[in-house]
Order: C-alpha cells, then structure tokens, then sequence
C-alpha cells in the first residue's frame, strides 16, 4: 500500500449550514426565513419535515466542537443564518443573534479549529421575500449591510469568509425547478435571481474590501461535470450547454466578467434574458481571493429534444449509486477542477463540499469508499497544478436534507432525530485517520 499524501499546509476540514442542523428556529430573536415558511407549507418537503428543532445544535455548540475536535479537522465550515442576524432582513441588528456565533467562533479557535463563514446558505428573512425576494434588486443591498454587521462582529476572528453556496441552487433549483424555497418555477424569475444574487456577491467583496477587513473572502459555487454519451456533434453540444449553464452561469461572472454566451443564446431562444444594469459585471467579477468548489457527481449526457429544459438527456445506467441517487463520479471531480484551472486560470481553491448520501449506518463503509475515490480525484488534480488549500466534507452529521427532510444522511456522524444523540460513524473514524496521517492509503 501507499500513501497518497497531501502536503502538510493543505487543511482537512468538515462543512454544515445553519438551518440544516441549528434548530431553535424561533429562539434569541430569530424570525422566520424562506425555509421555515417552505418546510411548513404541505407537500413541500417529505414528510413535513422541519428545520424546527433540527440537529438542535444552537443548544450543543460544547458537544459539537468536541466531535470537531476529536475529528481533527483545522477547519470548519458553517453558515450564518440572517434570521438570526438580522431578522427583519435589513435594519436592527440583533445582538444575541451575533453574540452566539461569536462564542462558537471563540471555542473553535480555542480548539485550534479555523472558522470558515458562509454567509448565505439559502435561508433568506421571510420579510424579504414578502417584497420579492432576490427577484427584487433591493435585497441586494440589504444583503450587502448584513454582511456588514457580521463583518465588524467577527473581523479578525474569522479569515475565511464565503458569500453564497450554490448559487445554482439558490436560483434555478429553487425559481425554476421549484424543488427549494421559494418554490417558484418560472425561467426569467430563476435568471433574475441569479444575477442579483451574483451582484450582491460582487457589492458584498468590495464592501469587505473598502472595510479592510481582515482575511479573504470567496464564494462556493456546486459544479457537477457532464460528457458527451457520443462523439455526435448534437451531444457533444448538448455536453457543453449542461455545463456552461451549470457551472460557467456562476464562475465566468465572477472570474471573467462575463455569462457564458452559448447558454445566454439558448435562454434567449427560452425567451429569457439576464437584465443587466451598466456595471453589474464589474461588480460581479470583484476580484475574489479564493474559489469554493462543491462537487458530488456527474454523468454522460446526450441530445433528447424536449427531455429538459436543455434537450438533454443524464445516463445513469452503468455507474454505481449514493442513496441520493446520484452517479458515483470521481474522474469528473478531476475534470472539473483541471477544467477551472485552464478555463480561469490558477485560483487558490478549497473544496467546501464533497460527501456522500448514505441512509443506513450499515452502508457507512460505502460513504468511505466514496471519499476515497473522490480523493484520489483531489490528489490527481492538486499533481497536475489546481491550486488545492483544502477539503470539506458534506456532511459533520447528519442533518435536514432540504426537500428530502431527515430521511437522507449526508453525515459522518449519525443523529438520532428523536434523542438528538450524536454517534460517531466508521466513515467519522475513516476521515480521522486521513487527517492523521496526511492522506489516504491506495
Ligand atoms: N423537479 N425537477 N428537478 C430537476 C432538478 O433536479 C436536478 C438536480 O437537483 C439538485 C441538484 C443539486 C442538489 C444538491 C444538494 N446538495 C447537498 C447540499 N449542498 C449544500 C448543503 O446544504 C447540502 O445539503 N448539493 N446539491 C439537489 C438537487
């Protein structure tokens, strides 16, 4: 056996989200968001689950970091929930909505454990949406001024700051396809969000630029990598759409100024545009000190008119399966990351999630073997020159799935969502001891 290692300043890390595992929904101030209103309207969520109580882990931040901890992981990655913050949306801030992810930054860094701050992970204030949410170019701004309080609450604490996860799912998931909050399933509205959303990353960097506040600041768009199911020139087309509207729609923005014309002609013939107000771009592409990279999986697609919105078709037979019913992909986590490093050039990039959906405990063994493909695909991009710095695995624990509820385990360590009860799994003790040693045995 060998050991595959990662050099010694490369940091292992684990990821989670403040409506997916926080619970207290209604405690300290926090006023509802666009999830609490979404899981509470039937038929949206499976089950009719919450994020209520969730993982209740704004009551067990002391047990959270001793599992962090005892992991051995040099960085967290967690979000802020605005509601807590900031819960009108925009106005007042609320200070023990601040206070408590003060005391969590402070018992990470006294455990040695570096804090990595998403700031939006989709749980917009309610009362913003009641005016249009990202639809209306006025949350933009009133995105840009939490920020703002989060920022001069935590500045110096925290080094690692990260606008937005998924922007994808944020807009098209959520405003076309209807699967998140807000559940709308309209194109134009899905481009609308997208492009505000976008701008309020750009106007958010250059206001924690213009506060010289200190450490750097990203964003972590999700990326899946789509190939051609033939050489036919009709799929190799359709290939190259999947992933321009997927993952360029929310990179070549940021890195490059600009959308990527082949899916900006195809929302076009959809009858959708990106209204673009004179220096939204040069917002946009703000210059970014790293790139957060999410990546779970990918697969051969081909040309079927009218099969989705892009005439394309996903092939799943042939690939083994996480419970999520996603294609185990692992070349495509290489072929993206070598993808971004010759398409936008070489950018210090962390992956803030890759991890695999496996329901029942017994399967654990399956998730391990998931990460260790996934990253023997890290090792071989960081030899052929990505500028790796760091890994995060989806997820600490098991938490609230978005539209799935509790019922898909993302998780290292298992919740049980009666008792709360944490349980480290074997893939918990798999990830300690890649720490340890550096890397994985192949
Ligand atoms: N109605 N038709 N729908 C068709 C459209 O579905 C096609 C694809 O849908 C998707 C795509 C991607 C996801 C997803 C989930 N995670 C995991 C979370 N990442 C952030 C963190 O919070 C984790 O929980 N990352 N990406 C979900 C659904």
């Amino acid at each position: 056996m060998a050991l595959l290692r990662f050099p010694d300043t490369f940091k292992w890390g684990t990821a989670t989200a403040a409506y997916q595992i926080e619970g207290a929904f209604d405690e300290d101030g926090r006023l509802p968001s666009i999830w609490d209103t979404f899981s509470k309207t039937p038929g949206k969520v499976l089950h009719g689950h919450t994020g209520d109580v969730a993982c209740d882990s704004y009551h067990r931040v002391d047990e959270d970091v001793r599992l962090l901890k005892e992991l051995g992981v040099k960085m967290y990655r967690f979000s802020i929930a605005w509601p807590r913050v900031v819960p009108q949306g925009r106005g007042e801030a609320n200070e023990k909505g601040l206070t408590y992810y003060e005391e969590l930054v402070d018992k990470l860094l006294a455990n040695g454990i570096e804090p990595f701050v998403t700031l939006y992970h989709w749980d917009l204030p309610q009362s913003l949406q009641d005016e249009g949410g990202w639809e209306n170019r006025a949350t933009i701004d009133a995105f840009v001024a939490y920020c703002e309080a989060v920022f001069n609450k935590l500045n110096g604490k925290v080094k690692h700051w990260i606008t937005l996860n998924e922007p994808w799912c944020i807009s098209i998931l959520s405003n076309y396809f209807g699967d998140h909050a807000p559940g709308k399933k309209n194109l134009q509205a899905a481009l609308d969000v997208a492009h505000h959303i976008l701008v309020a990353h750009g106007k958010t960097v250059r206001r924690f630029r213009e506060l010289g506040i200190a450490g750097e600041i990203g964003y972590a768009p999700n990326t899946e990598w789509r190939e051609p199911y033939s050489s036919k020139a009709e799929d190799v087309q359709t290939a190259a759409l999947r992933n321009a509207a997927f993952n360029e729609w929310f990179l070549s923005p940021v890195l490059k100024g600009e959308y990527p014309q082949l899916a900006v002609d195809w929302y076009a013939s959809k009858g959708a545009h990106v209204k673009i107000v004179p220096g939204d771009m040069e917002v946009i592409s703000e210059k970014i000190d790293f790139l957060g990279i999410n990546y779970y999986t990918g697969s051969l697609v081909r040309h079927n008119p009218g099969n989705d919105l892009y005439d394309s078709e996903e092939i799943g037979s042939g690939y083994e399966k996480t419970d999520f019913n996603w294609n185990i992909y692992a070349d495509g986590f290489y072929h993206v990351l070598t993808w971004i490093t010759n398409t936008y050039g070489r950018i210090p990039i962390y992956i803030t999630e890759n991890g695999a959906c496996y329901d029942e405990p017994a399967n654990d063994t399956e998730r391990s073997a998931y990460l260790h493909k996934h990253i023997i695909a890290l090792h071989r991009a960081l030899e052929s020159g990505v500028d790796l710095r760091g890994y995060m695995v989806w997820s600490l624990m098991d938490n609230f799935e978005w539209a799935f509820g509790y019922t898909k385990r993302f998780g290292l360590v298992h919740v049980d969502f009666e008792t709360l009860e944490r349980t480290p799994k074997a893939s918990y003790r798999w990830y300690k001891q890649v720490i340890e040693q550096g890397g994985i045995e192949i």
